[in-house]
Parts: structure tokens; C-alpha cells; sequence
């Protein structure tokens, strides 16, 4: 049996080598339709796009991907194709919340808000795994909270829900926790534009930790020129790793994509991973040298996230080396989730 995994994959090396026979490490670059041809599975992160190009004649038919989000999979392809697709729910979802809270000190601090928090709003645009816990640390530390999530209003029904509309004129906050969809029944390309940021009614702090092209870059740019945004935390760019240096440069929080960069989350997005392709293939499942406990904090407040992290040294380092976007995060130094 052949397994490929993708060579920047933390805490993976040495887990499958005692009962997979030939395990291959491989830069993104070189993860080809050559180096799968006679692959029986791939253990890959966001920075290989596995579609009908990587795969059609090849013998890969299992993909985990050491990740939350599955847009650089063809998913259609994959089921057409009977590739399974295995990803990592909720691996780093504390840590991309972790990211938000750091967001909302800084910001704080850069425009001297003295308003307590519990005077402000936060609107959250996608409540699953990382959204329910912004949710549930912004009831804690007092912050009126709005959702807005139409597939679980369709679920749930529309009692605890708003829409996209009320966010926009109501929150001084808004923050993007939806997977990238293009299409289907409620697709989030560009779920902010140039008329949702018409509809802006409190200057917020906007936060895009969740993919690129959910946010349209000119109409933050324009919107940030305007006024009508306040300030942006940008973790996702459209383009990565060629970002737009307008909005880099406009943006108060500009990092390249490490918001769900905790050690505690690449352990997990590992040890998913891993467990994944053992239970697909019936292999003996494989221990793990490094454990972490499931779940994100019970307990916090705004001055104990800001301690445990704060994306002011990641912003320094993008904005003066906005070409190294690839290699800050291929060096990053998993920080330590908010116990
Ligand atoms: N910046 C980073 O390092 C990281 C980014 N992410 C991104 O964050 C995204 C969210 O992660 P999770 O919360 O774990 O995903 P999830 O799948 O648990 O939750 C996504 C939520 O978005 C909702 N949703 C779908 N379409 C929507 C729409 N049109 N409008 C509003 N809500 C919609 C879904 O119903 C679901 O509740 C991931 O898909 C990934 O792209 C995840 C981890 C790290
Ligand atoms: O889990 C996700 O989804 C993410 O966006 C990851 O934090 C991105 O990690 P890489 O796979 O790009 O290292």
C-alpha cells in the first residue's frame, strides 16, 4: 500500500511507517498526477488542489485532508469518481476563535473604544464548529450576538436566526465563519459585496478568517475608503498567496491564513486525519506521541485571549514581507490555544 502525505503536515512523520509499507512525503509542489498514479491514498492540507487534473487516472481512491475546510477538493469529482474524502471538523475551531478575540483587543485598543463590551454587537455570518464558539465566548464576556446561518435556520427554524441584511446595519463587529461555496442552495462567494456594505450602519470591525473570496477585496477596500467599515482583520485573502497590497496595506489585522495555526489544532487536524485513512483501510489504529484534550475553552475573558495570543507580530511580519505569505506560514510557530 502507498500512501502520499503532504511533506509540511505536522506531527505526522513516523505515525503510518509501521504498517503502511511505502509512505511518500512530498512538497505540494510535487504532489503530481505522476507521484499519484499508483497511490492508494493522500493525506494532503489546503495547498493542493485535488481535482480531476491531480487525480483522473490515477489509483487514489482516499483523501483526508488535515484541515476544517474542503474547498481544494472537488467533491463532485471525488464521488463521481469513488474517491472518499475524509476532512478534520473542528480541528483548530478554538483557535480561529482564539484569532477573533485577538482581533477585538486590538482593534479596541487601536480606535481607544472605552465602551464596555457588553454595549457592543457582534454579528457572526456561519455558526458551526468555529462560529458556535465565538457565540458562545461572546455571550460569555457580555456582547449582544446576532447569527446568521440560513442552512440551520432551514434546520432549526428562524427563531434564533437573522439575516445577512440586519448583521450589516446592527453589528460593530462582523465576523465570516462559513466554508467557500460558489454554488448549491446558499452559496458564500462574496457574501460581503458592494451592497451589503452599502447597508453598513455602525463603522464595524469586519473579520474574514474563513475563506478569501467570501469577502469581495474591492468592496472592502472601498468600504474602508468610505468609512463605512471601521477597520478589517484579514486572515483570508482572495489570491493567496498573490494578496491584494491595497488591502493589506488598509487593513489593521493582516495575517496569511494562521488563524486556526494552534499546536492543540494540528495535533487534531493530524490525529483525524490519520485515524480517517486507518478506518477506511481497516488498519490497526495509530497512537499518537502528542495528545490534546477536545473542545475550546469553558471559561474566558477579552484580557485572557489577548494574552494567550495577539495577531499584532503576525501582521507586522506579513505587512513588511507580504511575498514571504507562504513561507510565514511554512515557519509559523504554533501558538497554544486559550486554556
Ligand atoms: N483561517 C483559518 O486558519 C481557518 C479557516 N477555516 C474556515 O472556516 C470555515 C468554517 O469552519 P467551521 O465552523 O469549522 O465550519 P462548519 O462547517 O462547522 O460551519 C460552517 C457553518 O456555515 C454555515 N453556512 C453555510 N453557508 C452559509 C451561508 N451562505 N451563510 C451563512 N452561513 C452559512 C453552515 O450552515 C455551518 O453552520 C471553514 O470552512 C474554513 O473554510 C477553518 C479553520 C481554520
Ligand atoms: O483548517 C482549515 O480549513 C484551514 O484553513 C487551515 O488552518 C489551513 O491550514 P493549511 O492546511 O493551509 O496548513
Amino acid at each position: 500500500m502507498k500512501v502520499i502525505i503532504e511533506n509540511k503536515i505536522p506531527f505526522i512523520k513516523g505515525l503510518l511507517e509501521p504498517i503502511v509499507d511505502n509512505v511518500t512525503y512530498l512538497s505540494p509542489d510535487e504532489i503530481t498526477n505522476e507521484a499519484l498514479r499508483d497511490a492508494d491514498a493522500l493525506i494532503t492540507r489546503t495547498r493542493t488542489r485535488c481535482d480531476a487534473r491531480l487525480l483522473d487516472g490515477t489509483t487514489c481512491k482516499f483523501i483526508a485532508t488535515a484541515t476544517i475546510g474542503t474547498d481544494h477538493i472537488d467533491l463532485d469529482y471525488c464521488k463521481t469518481n469513488g474517491i472518499t474524502v475524509a476532512n478534520a471538523p473542528g480541528c483548530n475551531a478554538p483557535a480561529v476563535a482564539q484569532y477573533v478575540f485577538g482581533s477585538i483587543a486590538i482593534w479596541r485598543k487601536a480606535v481607544d473604544d472605552r465602551r464596555p463590551l457588553s454595549s457592543l454587537t457582534i454579528g457572526i455570518v456561519g455558526v458551526g464548529h468555529v462560529g458556535s464558539i465565538v457565540e458562545r465566548w461572546a455571550r460569555q464576556l457580555g456582547m449582544k450576538v446576532l447569527l446568521c446561518d440560513p442552512p440551520r435556520a432551514e434546520r432549526e427554524g428562524d427563531a434564533m436566526f437573522t439575516d445577512m441584511a440586519s448583521i450589516a446595519r446592527l453589528a460593530d463587529v462582523i465576523t465570516f465563519h462559513t466554508p467557500m461555496a460558489r454554488q448549491g442552495a446558499h452559496p458564500t462567494f462574496h457574501l460581503l459585496d458592494g451592497s451589503s456594505t452599502a447597508e453598513l450602519g455602525r463603522k464595524p470591525l469586519v473579520i474574514n478568517s474563513s475563506r478569501g473570496p467570501v469577502t469581495d477585496t474591492q468592496s472592502l477596500i472601498d468600504a474602508l475608503d468610505s468609512g463605512a467599515i471601521g477597520a478589517a482583520a484579514i486572515d483570508c485573502w482572495e489570491n493567496e498567496p498573490t494578496i491584494s497590497r491595497p488591502l493589506l496595506e488598509k487593513a489593521l489585522i493582516a495575517t496569511p491564513h494562521i488563524a486556526g495555526y494552534s499546536r492543540e489544532g494540528k495535533i487534531r487536524a493530524t490525529t483525524m486525519a490519520v485515524n480517517a485513512l486507518t478506518a477506511h483501510f481497516n488498519l490497526p489504529q495509530v497512537e499518537m506521541h502528542e495528545k490534546v484534550a477536545p473542545g475550546a475553552a469553558e471559561s474566558v475573558t477579552l484580557e485572557a485571549i489577548a494574552e494567550s495570543y495577539t495577531p499584532a507580530a503576525d501582521t507586522l511580519s506579513l505587512k513588511e514581507n507580504p511575498e514571504r505569505f507562504e513561507q510565514l506560514r511554512n515557519t509559523y510557530d504554533y501558538r497554544h490555544e486559550v486554556m
